[in-house]
């Protein structure tokens, strides 16, 4: 099928099922060096809403099928494909025979969710999923498909196919970046709403490489083709591995149904909500004072109102400088702000800024702050257990990991990944 679509391979790699993580993966066959390209794949071959056979049908009736994750197209598409035997991507989509080898956290029952992913964040983003799922397959896609009997049928294309092509998609498909406007336009755009994303598309062979943060190779597009570029030197038995993004271990759990081990994984991440901040305020009118203020950021910032600290200092400093000054402000000086509806752009020294929260500058940040963000943390990881139960309970389940479940260990690597990096950020707050 690859030869009869164009579908390039070079021969220093092959598709195997051993000697790789998980399932399906590439190998080289050969040393290979940075740059050389791996597999190219001529356009014609992916499979998306514009090369179906029925895209003349999905460009027409564009307007009905807006569901609100943007993927209905493709899923529509795909409806029809794995189940039409004449299909042009039948070879490439009878890899999959049932998907039953997704699994993702969707597909484990709620009381297992949120007993195993309690204060993860994946929990409420699966519930979320779910309930835009069956919306989109009854507002959307069934009355579409009932309008249309001669290609897709209510009894084979149910919600429960559905489901698993959502996840199917999540697990497999790419985004093609944006085009970088260039900066003449950006300015004349300023004032625009961010542009819709890509809609996703099925990459043969590409897809069937596996993803870790630390990866060798890489998509990139082109107008005619997407090749896969080695980044960094492979040595002859490696896998192959593509990146999927830098991808915390929640996401990948939530988007792809793995995870890396957490100490592996170099893009790992973990939330404080803003509440864990405001429970330590003793006095209830400072309390309120905050809050108010808080309100106001979330406001001003939009979604703009999340701070991250990497291992390089804070990423979001100017963010930073804003909330900082804001929360700073005494009742007084907070009235006049609001009265005022917000302040003159003094012109205030980026470079400056950057300098005052760096890692060298957090000195200069006010000891109550650190100490409210060193509480907020330590907050943060006893959520994540019971109350009462022991917080490093996880410790004694990942020495004895073995015995676990696959569910139990992904839910591990997740929940001890972000406690560590909770601990790490306790240790820096704590004088
Ligand atoms: C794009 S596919 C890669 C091909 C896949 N291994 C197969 O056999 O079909 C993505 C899926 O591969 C698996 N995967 C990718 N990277 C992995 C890793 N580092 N560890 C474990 N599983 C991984 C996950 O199941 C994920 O949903």
């Amino acid at each position: 099928w690859c030869q009869s679509v164009g579908l390039v391979l070079s021969n220093k790699v092959c598709v195997s099922k051993e000697g790789t993580v998980a399932e399906y993966g590439m190998l080289a066959r050969d040393d290979i060096e940075e740059g050389e390209v791996l597999f190219t794949i001529p356009r014609s071959a992916l499979l998306h809403q514009g090369t179906t056979k029925v895209s003349v049908l999905l460009e027409k009736e564009r307007s009905s099928l807006d569901g609100s994750s943007g993927w209905v197209p493709l899923l529509l598409a795909l409806f029809y494909e794995y189940t039409s035997p004449q299909s042009h991507w039948k070879p490439y989509l009878s890899l999959w025979t049932n998907f039953k080898t997704l699994d993702h956290p969707m597909f484990w029952s709620k009381e297992e969710r949120d007993r195993l992913l309690r204060g993860t964040g994946i929990p409420e983003a699966v519930d979320t999923d779910l309930a835009n799922i069956q919306k989109e397959y009854t507002d959307v896609v069934l009355p579409f498909i009932k309008k249309h009997p001669d290609l897709w049928d209510p009894n084979t294309h149910t919600m429960e196919l559905y489901t698993l092509l959502v996840a199917f998609v999540m697990a497999y498909s790419f985004q093609e970046p944006q085009e970088e406007d260039d900066e003449e336009e950006e300015e004349e755009d300023e004032e625009e709403d961010e542009k819709a994303p890509n809609p996703p598309m099925m990459v043969p062979m590409a897809d069937m490489l596996n993803h870790v943060s630390n990866h060798n190779a890489n998509l990139e597009f082109t107008p005619d083709s997407l090749k896969m570029v080695c980044v960094r030197p492979i040595h002859k038995g490696e896998e192959v591995f593509n990146t999927y993004g830098q991808m915390a271990n929640w996401q990948l759990l939530h988007m792809y149904g793995f995870t890396e081990s957490y100490h592996s994984n170099s893009n790992d991440t973990a939330d404080i909500p803003h509440h864990q901040l405001l429970q330590n305020i003793q006095s209830d009118m400072e309390r309120q004072l905050v809050e108010e203020k808080w309100e106001m950021l979330c406001q001003i910032m939009q979604e703009k109102a999340t701070f991250v600290f990497g291992k390089q200092g804070c990423l979001t400093d100017t963010e930073l400088h804003t909330a900082l000054k804001v929360l700073c402000m005494s009742k007084e000086e907070f009235s006049e702000f609001k009265d005022d509806e917000g302040w003159e752009e003094d012109e205030e020294d980026d470079e400056k800024i950057s300098l005052a929260f760096c890692n060298d500058g957090v000195p200069g940040l006010k000891t109550s702050w650190r100490r409210l963000i060193h509480e907020a943390a330590r907050l943060t990881v006893r959520s994540y257990s019971k109350e009462g139960e022991a917080v490093d309970s996880d410790q004694t389940l990942i020495e004895n990991q073995a015995r676990l479940s696959s569910r139990q260990q992904r839910a591990l690597q997740v929940r001890w990944g972000q406690k560590s990096i909770l601990y790490r950020l306790m240790e820096l707050t704590k004088s």
